[in-house]
């Protein structure tokens, strides 16, 4: 009996501690007197070198404009504020938006445009520099979302969850390589600025996270993204199979069949004393230069 009591106060205490919010409710951490909401990946940057990490990889000019996503009670946007021209940041909780208006007015500066909107769903300005620590969630649309921006910006630096960055940063032969590194490294160059443990946050998030710094690569790749996004997907989208049976699964239906010799010789009908490769090659000549070279890079390692 008195075991059975020992374990009641046990899960009392622990649902007390542990307890998850439910989905959209604030997280009950406080920051700066606003209770956070897990809802939109409330975890505020509490480390001003941190900060500065960010701030010096983005190597700010006094005539940039900088595009900050998601500046929350604005411990970037008081820094970005002091070194840029004009500071565009996009919230999507008016909360927060109240609270880095009324933070940064009182500095005196009059260089910040605060808009409350979703940053996915908004149309976005010319920038130079955009800089966030992102709220996870959004992490593979919102960089998808970078990559197709026209005009190209100079350089963008942004805090992702670790595994995520990860992923962007990877090179072929790794186990995280695939679709986003492949998509990344086409039109843009990414580098690790810092790895950031999950204490410099408040709440800490559930994970580790990490700066990274993008470079969109010059002259830039003329591609449609759209397109090239569709041959990666058929490329990474079957990972058990070669590159081969998944261009004749799928990309051969619309494309190859119009094209009896390529298709023969990808499928093997008309015996030929080429190699493997060579046949990939010769289908792939059909695409545009730029995807061809890519291709060549990653695909056929
Ligand atoms: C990880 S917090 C970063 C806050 C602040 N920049 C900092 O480092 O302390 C992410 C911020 O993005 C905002 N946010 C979440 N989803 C968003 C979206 N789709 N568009 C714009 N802002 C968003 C959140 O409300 C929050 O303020």
């Amino acid at each position: 009996m008195a075991k059975v009591k020992k374990q009641n106060l046990k899960k009392k205490a622990k649902g007390k501690a542990g307890a998850t919010p439910a989905k959209g409710a604030a997280s009950g951490a406080s920051a700066g007197g606003l209770v956070t909401n897990k809802k939109f990946g409330q975890h505020l940057l509490r480390n001003p070198g941190i900060v500065d990490k960010i701030l010096n990889a983005a190597e700010l000019k006094p005539s940039d404009v900088a595009f900050e996503i998601g500046p929350g009670t604005g411990n970037l946007t008081v820094k970005l504020i002091e070194s840029c021209k004009r500071v565009i940041a996009c919230e999507i909780d008016p909360r927060m938006a109240a609270e880095v208006r009324k933070r940064c007015s009182g500095t005196g500066r009059t260089n910040l445009e605060v808009r409350e909107c979703d940053v996915l769903k908004e149309k976005w300005p010319i920038f130079d520099v955009c800089v966030a620590n992102l709220p996870y969630q959004i992490s593979s649309p919102f960089t998808f979302k970078l990559l197709a921006h026209r005009p190209a910006f100079r350089c963008a630096v942004l805090m992702f969850q670790k595994e995520f960055a990860e992923r962007l940063i990877a090179k072929v032969g790794e186990s995280q390589y695939g679709r986003l590194a492949v998509n990344t490294s086409l039109f843009v160059k990414v580098s690790c600025v810092c790895k950031v443990g999950r204490m410099n946050f408040t709440p800490p998030p559930e994970v580790d996270s990490m700066v990274v710094k993008i470079v969109p690569r010059y002259p830039p790749i003329e591609v449609d993204f759209r397109e090239w996004d569709g041959l990666m997907r058929i490329c990474f989208g079957r990972k058990r199979k070669t590159l081969r049976s998944s261009f004749c699964m799928t990309y051969t239906l619309k494309t190859l069949e119009d094209n009896y010799t390529t298709w023969c010789a990808l499928t093997g009908n008309r015996p030929e004393k080429k190699s493997m490769k060579e046949k990939v090659l010769e289908v792939l000549g059909s695409l545009k230069l730029a995807e061809q070279r890519a291709i060549k890079s990653f695909a056929l390692n």
